[in-house]
């Protein structure tokens, strides 16, 4: 199915809305010449696309009436992109306009070539969004991993695998690093299983000292030792009926192993002080991010128990193996958290979403979510840029990094402080670059940068 595409352009000067109007092919043009028909045809046509002149009537001088049209179209339809026309030097009104949730600008006198592009990779954008929205709606519906976000196949295929094994009763082992999403996923299974009315019970071995994992695991009776003073039950009664995920399973010490092997074949347990084999149903998801196959190689991890724990192995991918999910993530995260906290509807920078392609990610969807968290609260204005997830240098990016990316960073930020430092001057920005006026002509094209 091909969508329709649709441009407003919001214009009072009748003699520019014939130029605009006849400027472009390939889409349906509406034009307006004030707030009342603007917010008109957006009820009335949809338009993916709006360019807006600030200066409309009562007040063509001002920006007033753009910004309140502005607003008015962002309440109505929040996806639709601004492209909003600066008069000569009103660079302020163009940030202005930025941060109220404006697309882009461009500035007047119309260069048509210039705003052509700029609204060709407005309706690009506007179609991705829509396809990514479409995506996540999807996932998001599919009960069984309900919490689970991403539209990469190697995910999708993580997801599939979880939910064709979570009915059989079987013994699963998540293998991936730090913040990828495993005990996200032993939830899913636990979900999607016929134990989903029990309980779901997790504990980090990691987290645990040594000591206190055995009596944490299998419970105590009173008096087993100091302190114990009364009877407790330990996880795995606890998950009776249900699941036990045990994360970092890498870090149980050898002796415990044997026990916990004990239980896995006999399916009973023995209390810290206590003389009775109990008998207990609980289900086993384990995790680390461990290489336990070499573990097992040079003996530190048991491998009788290895094999009754991974009766099922999934590897889970890092965010930086997931085309496309960083972005999908990071939207997912703002739109939560902004709403959470109250902070009214927030969107990336385009800079921020190219960093956030470009870093590696070393602490996988956790760091992700910090960061946009922070990010959400830090934004002075709608828009939330590279500087407040605090990835405004990828080149100091750890883990695999874009080069083309980082390129195109550092073009930009020398571009944008050379063209400020000569106050939009292109003869005086090129003399700064130590490149050629077409040289420099040709980047801001490519980079839709405006003088
Ligand atoms: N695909 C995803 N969609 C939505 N949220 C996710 C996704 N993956 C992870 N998360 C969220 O990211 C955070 C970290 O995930 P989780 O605790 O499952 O990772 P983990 O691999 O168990 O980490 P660790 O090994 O450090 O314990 C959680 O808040 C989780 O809800």
């Amino acid at each position: 199915m091909t969508t329709r595409k649709c441009l407003l352009i919001v214009e009072d000067d009748a003699g520019l809305q014939r130029q605009l109007r006849w400027a472009y092919e390939g889409y349906d043009i509406v034009v307006a010449g004030d707030r009342e028909a603007a917010i008109a045809a957006v009820r009335a046509e949809e338009p993916q696309v709006v360019t807006l002149d600030l200066g409309l009537p009562p007040d063509p001088d001002g920006v007033s009436e753009g910004f309140a049209t502005m607003e008015a179209i962002l309440a109505m339809k929040p996806d639709t992109k601004v492209v909003v026309a600066s008069g000569h030097g009103d660079r302020s009104s163009a940030l202005r306009a930025i941060d109220l949730g404006a697309w882009d600008f461009y500035a007047k006198p119309i260069d048509i070539d210039a705003l052509g592009l700029i609204v060709a990779r407005a309706f690009h954008v506007h179609a991705l969004e829509a396809e990514n929205r479409r995506l996540a709606d999807r996932i998001e519906g599919q009960a069984v991993l309900g919490g689970m976000i991403t539209a990469a196949p190697e995910m999708l295929k993580v997801t599939r695998t979880i939910e064709r094994v979570a009915p059989a009763d079987v013994s699963v082992m998540l293998l991936g690093a730090s913040g990828t999403g495993k005990e996200l996923l032993a939830r899913g299974v636990h979900d999607a299983s016929r134990r989903k009315r029990g309980n779901f019970v997790a504990i980090n071995c990691a987290a645990i000292p040594e000591t206190l994992l055995e009596s944490e695991l299998f419970g105590h009776e009173k008096g087993a030792f100091t302190g114990a003073v009364k009877t407790t039950e330990g996880k795995i009664e606890q998950a009776a009926g249900g699941t036990l995920f045990l994360d970092e399973i890498g870090d149980v010490p050898l002796p415990l192993q044997v026990k916990l092997l004990r239980f896995l074949q006999e399916r009973v347990i023995e209390r810290i002080g206590g003389r009775k084999a109990i008998p207990v149903d609980t289900r086993i998801v384990c995790a680390t991010h461990q290489d336990i196959d070499a573990m097992v190689a040079d003996g530190r991890f048991r491998e009788d128990l290895y094999y009754r724990l991974a009766e099922i192995v999934v590897r889970i991918p890092s965010l930086s193996e997931r085309p496309g999910d960083p972005a999908l993530l990071a939207r997912h995260f703002l739109d939560r958290h902004a709403a959470q906290m109250g902070l009214g509807p927030k969107r990336f920078a385009p800079d921020a979403l190219a960093a956030i392609e470009a870093w590696g990610w070393p602490g996988n969807v956790r760091e992700l979510e910090n960061r946009v968290k922070r990010a959400a609260i830090m934004a002075d204005g709608k828009a939330v840029t590279a500087a407040d997830l605090d990835l405004a240098s990828p080149d100091m990016a750890s883990g695999p990094i874009n080069l083309k990316a980082v390129r195109e960073a550092a073009d930009r930020s020398a571009i944008r402080s050379a063209l400020a430092q000569a106050q939009g001057n292109i003869s005086g920005t090129a003399r700064l670059l130590g490149i050629s006026r077409p040289t420099l002509y040709d980047l801001m094209k490519s980079y839709d940068l405006q003088p």
